[in-house]
């Protein structure tokens, strides 16, 4: 048993005042030891809870740490009891391409319906069907509505997303309705669709108190549910502002307008000084409520790691490169998360390149390879998917396809490879930041001296970094991230804190929501909350 922080006991103490608490716990920090303290004092209170995780793999271990008065799970579990099993035989069911749901549906398979210069097939509107419930079903909304469409690749302008809004709809709404029968239907039911119904359903969850946890990037759903019970249990929300980075698909930093009292937890564990003064320069940067202090038992040095067990990238696309390299280097290369995405990405490369459509929900609505390579070229909207065009030309998807069949398992690899969202809650005694993490462009107008002048660092892209760069334990080379040495945001160089102070800084802006999928990485599995 380690002898708690004045931060650790501060949060311990607030607890048993019933008051709702919001605990900003920085990377490292010992977060879920402070919460046992918590759970600890509820029982020797008599009070029960709940702790609510953000997957299974974090309510298991949470299970095995905390009393047994404190029952653990995601917020699909609790949704599970009271309405999902209801539906098991049809979670059951075998899984069936969308554009046959889309078939069941009442969608014409000889369909193709112009939307702009781009033509919606069967297949293309049948997924956006099926993303539009789901989409609903993370939201707080009562009904399905136009902005659950989601804008399609090639085609986000607003009239134009208006007009597929109009086919997508009913369709949409005829699925929902297909959905709440409990033994027969043609849309295959998912995790988020009971987890909708049972919110809808106004739940009443009879505890004590409440734990949520990774309460920064919470859905609309889960917010919904957990605010609705402040008046008959204490809410404590734990979690790290500067650690949002899920806003860009609609999660929401409950944390940074709750009201509650506010607790922080700065010691980090995980590394020493060093590494704690380069997170807090991307803590500045994302204007988060907290600072860090390293370890003083942990070194931690920062430079060039040449061999590094972890490189961590900011797109799947870097990732794949990432891979590439390695392998080329003859080392044994995991990649966290496995190869799935990209090989759905490569594979539908290559049906574009031989001038098939792709049933790929990203790249659906393009027909050839050169029509998507113009769109990533020139029109901005696109532009994140410059990367991905250049590794197919330059590589050929035979090549991509053939590197993702050599990889490795984590636990046989000398390296492992992730994207900085998957990277999220693991850590490795070295990590490097892949190169793909690239600063803003300049201005336009140039600074006095006619040079060019960097534009400001995007919020979301701060707190990527500041999570890429805490994962390491005793070696970190930046990497990617090195332009920030030169970039007015990172000056004056950091220097390790003498004082944590208890808060300080401006609370973290949201995220603006960006595209889904390819530019982005690290998608939640089913069942995670
Ligand atoms: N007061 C303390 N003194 C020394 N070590 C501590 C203290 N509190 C926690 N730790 C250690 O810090 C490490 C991380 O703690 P813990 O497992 O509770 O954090 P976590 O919730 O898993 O991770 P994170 O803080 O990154 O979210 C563990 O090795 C734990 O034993």
């Amino acid at each position: 048993m380690h002898l708690p922080t004045p931060e650790q006991s501060a949060a311990a103490e607030a607890f048993p005042t019933g008051a709702h608490l919001v605990i900003q716990a920085g990377a490292g920090t010992g977060k879920t030891t402070t919460l046992a303290m918590l759970a600890r004092t509820a029982r020797r209170q008599g009070r029960a809870g709940r702790y609510i995780a953000f997957n299974r793999a974090v309510a298991r271990h949470a299970a095995r740490t905390f009393p047994a008065e404190v029952s653990c799970g995601t917020a699909h579990s609790l949704a599970y009891t009271a309405v999902g099993k209801r539906y098991q035989a049809r979670m059951n069911a075998p899984r069936r391409a969308g554009w046959r749901t889309g078939a069941a549906l009442g969608i014409d398979e000889d369909m193709a319906v112009p939307i702009g210069t781009r033509k919606v097939t069967h297949k293309a509107l049948s997924y956006t069907v099926l993303r539009t419930v789901t989409r609903f079903c993370q939201s707080a909304d009562q009904e399905i509505a136009p902005h659950h469409v989601p804008p399609p690749r090639g085609a986000e302008s607003a009239p134009l997303h208006a007009q597929l809004a109009a086919l997508v709809l009913p369709y949409a709404r005829k699925a929902w309705a297909d959905l709440q029968h409990p033994d027969h239907g043609v849309v295959r039911f998912e995790h988020d669709h009971y987890l909708k119904m049972w919110a809808l359903s106004e739940p009443v969850v009879p505890v004590d108190f409440l734990l949520l946890d990774e309460a920064q990037d919470t859905s609309p759903v889960v917010e919904q549910v957990f605010t609705a019970q402040r008046d008959h249990a204490q809410l404590v929300l734990v979690g790290d502002s500067a650690q949002a980075i899920y806003g860009w698909r609609g999660a929401r930093d409950v944390m940074t307008a709750f009201d509650g009292r506010q607790l922080t937890l700065s010691r980090s564990f995980r590394f020493g000084p060093a590494l704690a003064a380069e997170a807090n320069r991307w803590l500045t940067i994302a204007g988060a409520p907290i600072r860090l202090t390293g370890s003083p038992c942990r070194e931690t040095e920062l430079r060039r790691v040449p061999v590094p067990e972890a490189i961590l990238c900011r797109t799947n696309v870097g990732a794949m490169a990432e891979v590439i390299g390695q392998l080329e280097a003859g080392r044994r290369v995991a990649l966290a998360g496995g190869g799935q995405a990209l090989g759905a990405l490569a594979r539908a490369a290559d049906d574009l390149e031989a001038g098939r459509r792709t049933g790929h929900p990203e790249l659906m609505l393009f027909e050839t390879w050169a029509e998507l390579r113009e769109y990533a070229e020139s029109d901005p909207a696109g532009r994140d998917l410059l990367p991905l065009a250049e590794l197919v030309d330059a590589h050929g998807t035979e090549a991509l396809l053939h590197a993702l069949d050599q990889l490795s398992p984590e636990d046989s690899a000398e390296v492992t490879v992730s994207t900085a969202h998957r990277a999220k809650g693991r850590e490795w005694a070295s990590v490097r930041v892949a190169d793909d993490f690239t600063g803003p462009d300049d201005l336009d107008e140039p600074g006095e001296d006619g040079t060019p002048l960097p534009g400001p660092v995007d919020l979301g892209e701060a707190r990527l970094a500041y999570v890429a760069v805490t994962r390491a334990r005793s070696l970190l080379d930046i990497g990617g991230l090195s332009w920030i040495n030169s970039h007015p945001a990172g000056d004056p160089p950091p220097a390790p804190p003498s004082d944590p102070g208890p808060t300080g800084g401006k609370p973290a802006e949201q995220q603006a929501e960006g595209a889904e999928g390819t530019a982005h990485s690290g998608e939640r599995g089913a069942g995670d909350r």
